[in-house]
């Protein structure tokens, strides 16, 4: 039995390996659809929406907790009410398991600053 992505942890990645192929990556964007795989398939992003800049830059804070904890770093560009996510593998210059371990831990992420967001403007 395979185990989710949201399951699994990021590994050390010490390069020397190939990037996925764009068929792997695409196979493995389908657990975390909203990203983007652009033309040259060597990185996955997402723009996320937020109501303001205060909850933009809090989601940001807890990327950069999930990435320290992970030992994997997106990059990240942010404004009022928005945030763009962008993930490679920066040592093998492509794609890697790694990046959409992220993609899915960022989405669940998302999804609870969205819950607490609601449950404050009940
Ligand atoms: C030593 C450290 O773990 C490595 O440099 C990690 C840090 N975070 C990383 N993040 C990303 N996106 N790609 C990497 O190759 C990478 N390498």
């Amino acid at each position: 039995m395979t185990t989710a992505l949201a399951d699994k942890t990021c590994t050390p990645c010490r390069g020397g390996i190939p990037p996925l192929e764009r068929e792997e990556a695409e196979a493995l964007r389908a657990n975390c659809k909203d990203w983007e795989l652009p033309d040259d398939g060597h990185r996955i992003e997402r723009k996320f929406h937020f109501t303001n800049f205060r909850e933009a830059l809090n989601f940001v804070e807890g990327v950069g907790e999930l990435a320290e904890a992970e030992r994997h770093h997106p990059e990240i560009c942010f404004g009022w009410g928005y945030a763009k996510v962008s993930l490679q593998t920066k040592k093998i210059k492509g794609l890697h398991e790694n990046d959409f371990i992220m993609a899915v831990k960022i989405d669940r992420l998302f999804d609870s600053t969205r819950a607490s967001v609601a449950d404050r403007n009940k």
